[in-house]
């Protein structure tokens, strides 16, 4: 079977470690503005509802933008294509080093148009770049990662806003007969919550729905508040969702180890366990689909990290029966 570094299949080895890939995301260090905004918010308030320190994006809409993007295809250059102004495949065959994926967003040409006169001078098209961290055979799962969906300055906008408006719990739940608190803050947005309407978040919905193909009417929004804040592994395999569907995560701020592994309550286990533990990099503004079979056959967690300071919010939209 061919194999490149950016291609995970169930027979691929153990421990694959995609963070160890070039991350040319370092160079923009969106990141550590966030992480920066994080920590004071983390430090002020336990439901992060300050506005008074709200980040303000400075980056311009400038060349440098765009050269920065076209950065990225250059780090994802062993991956797939998806050529211009496509839905990506939703039957996409495995990705290989001589046929990377890059997908035209167009929605986002409008943002960066500055006036009228100037408009063909500045519409661009915003490429993404689609990888498959995990493409099993076996059992049809398959998970895709895209970098850079949402941009830097749409990411602090978003971020802020949901800090703002968002009244973030914990969890207390019986672990082998004790009580355990998560360790993670986190709000569930229905079509009945207010911040379900954030524009930015209707926005970013509507984007997720139009790339995937799918309608989600829930949100799960979690909040790291440092690397100290995990999810213990689990799959998404709660009754009230609907069947057939896949969750997709966004990453916003801090960038967070994710880990992949098979379930070992399956049939299968035995065909699919040589993947062992994938450990993935999600950097600000990255997507993660997994489509519905990832919840049958394999768990996922955000593991806690020493030396991760900054905060970090994920979205995870959801189709359930219920809303
Ligand atoms: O934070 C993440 O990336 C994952 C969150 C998650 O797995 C969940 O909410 O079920
Ligand atoms: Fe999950």
């Amino acid at each position: 079977m061919k194999r490149s570094r950016n291609v995970l299949t169930h027979s691929d080895s153990k421990n694959y470690d995609f963070a160890s890939i070039k991350d040319e995301s370092q160079q923009q260090k969106p990141h550590e503005n966030i992480a920066q905004l994080s920590t004071l918010h983390s430090s002020k308030s336990t439901n992060g509802n300050s506005m008074e320190q709200e980040y303000q994006p400075t980056q311009p809409q400038t060349k440098k933008q765009k050269v920065w993007r076209q950065g990225t295809l250059h780090f994802h250059s062993v991956g797939r294509t998806v050529s211009s102004h496509q839905q990506p495949s939703r039957d996409s065959t495995p990705c290989s080093a001589d046929s990377p994926i890059i997908i035209n967003d167009d929605d986002e040409c409008e943002n960066h148009v500055t006036s009228s006169s100037s408009k063909t001078v500045f519409m661009k098209q915003t490429q993404l770049v689609e990888t498959f961290l995990i493409n099993d055979k076996i059992t049809g799962t398959q998970v895709k990662h895209i970098s850079n969906f949402v941009s830097p300055r749409d990411s602090k906008i978003l971020f802020n806003k949901l800090l703002e408006m968002c009244k973030f719990q914990t969890k207390d739940y019986n672990f082998g007969g004790k009580v355990v608190t998560s360790p993670r803050k986190y709000t569930f947005l229905t079509k009945e919550s207010p911040q379900f309407y954030i524009p930015e978040l209707v926005q970013l919905k509507e984007r997720v729905e139009k790339y995937t193909g799918e309608v989600f009417n829930g949100v799960l929004v979690n909040r790291y508040d440092n690397g100290q804040d995990s999810i213990m592994w689990h799959a998404d395999k709660e009754k009230s969702l609907n069947q057939g569907c896949s969750i997709v995560s966004i990453s916003l701020g801090q960038a967070r180890d994710f880990q992949f592994r098979p379930r070992k309550d399956v049939a299968v286990y035995d065909q699919i366990k040589s993947m062992g533990v994938l450990t993935t990099k999600l950097e600000d503004g990255a997507m993660v689909i997994m489509n519905d079979k990832t919840q049958l056959y394999y768990e996922h967690c955000v593991p806690k990290r020493k030396n991760v300071h900054g905060m970090r919010i994920n979205l995870t939209f959801r189709n359930s029966k219920y809303y």
